[in-house]
């Protein structure tokens, strides 16, 4: 085998989606020599012109830039893209904000980034290796996992193109076509929850001077109860915004009137930041889309086929991390390729055994805040909580890393977060049932 711990063998992989984690795995894998191809359902995005203002952003966190890292381009996209957000500023409906940082102690931030802009990057970087080649306008229609052939057809000439691989890995998407062949396998655990709530996506545009409307360096969220909004920052200084609401909520906004009596009354303060005219055309202009949340295990056929990212667990978005566990399966992807110098059945086999763990807790904790976090951040259980979890953090930093913590700014595997929430639930409870008791006997006592 080769120095530095890479097998004489070199594998023929192909790839299926060539979103941001598609682009990413094929970045991992020419690395270590083997032969990548990478089938895109779409084109070029490098070549669509960008839809103005539609640009669409994410929340980058650490177990993203660790993944962006080891392929080389976490420098570049923190220091020449990535804007950061240092913390949350809450937009209460009186038109007043208030921050509450991420991390007071450490400084500590994520980033905003636009999809389009990092799945470039990521493409870009892959044409730096010859043994990658990249197939836009393909869509999988067909694939028989078990002997690694699959049908592709040409979404512009509709012709039929046959690949042959020795692996073939699905990163496309929540609703992959690998994931579906896998489904006929025997023993393949499978289910999805749509929630009762869809999203729409406003634009804040930049000012008259081309400057930022709000303060820049924030998540902005307008928590609502039942629904919310949140605002993400752009390179252009422009915010896209996303609105979270009930279906039937959305349906109740069949007017312009209704549209703005609902801003009026809920997102005041919003409305001259979006202006009038633009909040009718963008919320009228498109429907909301579904948010879908999907587990399934094991992610492997044999050594023939994996599925990661969205096709192997799409989350709701309400932890900000479905790129950043997409992204982290590349990352221990590649671990065990390095542990096990590309043996895939052993690959795999523990890939399967031990990353549905984490997934499916991720999976749980998304859901869990999309319940709580539309009014969670107002609630003073909440922020007493959170008070608590900052001070004992504070005083033993080792210790007690808040859940929040732990899942945004540590590698921690999400399953030993909640693991450890747990713990923390079970010690703060027992403080304060010994708190009451000593209270009482103190009472007690001073009584009589
Ligand atoms: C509203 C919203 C907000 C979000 N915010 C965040 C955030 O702040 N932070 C975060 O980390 N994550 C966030 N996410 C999640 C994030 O968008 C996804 O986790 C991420 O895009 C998953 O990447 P992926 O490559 O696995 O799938 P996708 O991005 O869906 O890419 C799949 C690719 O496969 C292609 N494809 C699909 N079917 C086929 C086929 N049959 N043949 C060929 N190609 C195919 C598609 O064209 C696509 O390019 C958010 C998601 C939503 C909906
Ligand atoms: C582009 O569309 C979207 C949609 C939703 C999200 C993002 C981008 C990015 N998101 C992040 N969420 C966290 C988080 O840990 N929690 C608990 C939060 C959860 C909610 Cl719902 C929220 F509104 C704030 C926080 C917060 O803490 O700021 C981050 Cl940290 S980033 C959610």
């Amino acid at each position: 085998s080769l120095p530095n711990g890479h097998t004489a063998k070199k594998l023929d992989i192909v790839v299926v989606g060539g979103g941001l984690v598609g682009s990413l795995e094929a970045l991992y894998l020419a690395k270590r020599g083997h032969r990548v191809r990478l089938y895109e359902y779409r084109e070029d995005i490098r070549e669509t012109p960008q839809a103005r203002g539609r640009s669409i952003n994410l929340a980058l966190s650490i177990r993203g830039r660790r993944a962006l890292k080891d392929v080389g381009l976490e420098q570049h996209m923190i220091e020449n893209h990535g804007i950061p957000m240092v913390g949350r500023m809450i937009h209460k409906l009186d038109g007043t904000t208030y921050a509450i940082p991420y991390d007071a102690r450490t400084n500590q931030c994520i980033y905003s980034v636009g999809r389009n802009y990092l799945n470039g990057m990521l493409l870009k970087e892959s044409e730096n290796y010859e043994n990658v080649e990249r197939y836009f306008n393909h869509k999988l229609i067909e694939a028989n996992l078990k002997k690694g052939s699959l049908t592709f057809t040409k979404t512009d000439t509709k012709e039929e193109v046959k690949v042959n691989a020795d692996l073939v890995i699905g990163a496309d998407g929540a609703f992959s076509a690998v994931r579906k062949a896998m489904m006929k396998q025997p023993l393949f655990d499978y289910s999805q929850k749509y929630i009762e709530h869809g999203y729409l996506e406003l634009c804040i545009p930049s000012n008259a001077n081309g400057g930022f409307q709000m303060p820049a360096n924030y998540l902005h969220i307008w928590p609502r109860g039942t629904f919310m909004m949140i605002a993400l920052p752009n390179q252009d200084c422009s915010w896209t915004v996303t609105l979270f609401m009930p279906f039937t909520n959305f349906k109740k906004l069949d007017s312009k009137e209704k549209l703005l009596q609902f801003f009026e009354k809920y997102f005041p303060d919003s409305i001259p930041l979006i202006g009038k005219k633009k909040l009718i055309e963008d919320f009228f202009s498109g429907s909301p889309s579904p948010l879908v949340s999907v587990k399934c295990r094991p992610y492997n056929v044999d050594d023939k086929a994996l599925i990661i990212g969205d096709a192997a667990h799409a989350v709701v978005p309400f932890y900000g991390q479905g790129m950043n566990a997409g992204f982290e399966d590349c990352t221990l992807l590649d671990q065990l390729m390095q542990k096990y110098k590309d043996d895939l059945p052993r690959v795999l086999e523990e890939f399967s055994d031990t990353r549905w763990k984490d997934t499916y807790a991720i999976s749980d904790l998304a859901m869990y805040n999309y319940v709580e976090m539309r009014d969670l951040v107002t609630r003073p259980s909440y922020r007493i909580r959170k008070a608590f979890d900052d001070l004992i953090f504070w005083a033993f930093p080792n210790f007690w890393v808040p859940l929040y913590n732990s899942v945004t700014f540590t590698t921690m595997p999400y399953s030993k977060c909640v693991e450890n929430r747990r713990w923390q639930n079970k010690v703060l409870f027992s403080v304060i049932v010994a708190f009451m008791i000593f209270t009482m006997f103190g009472l007690f006592y001073v009584r009589n």
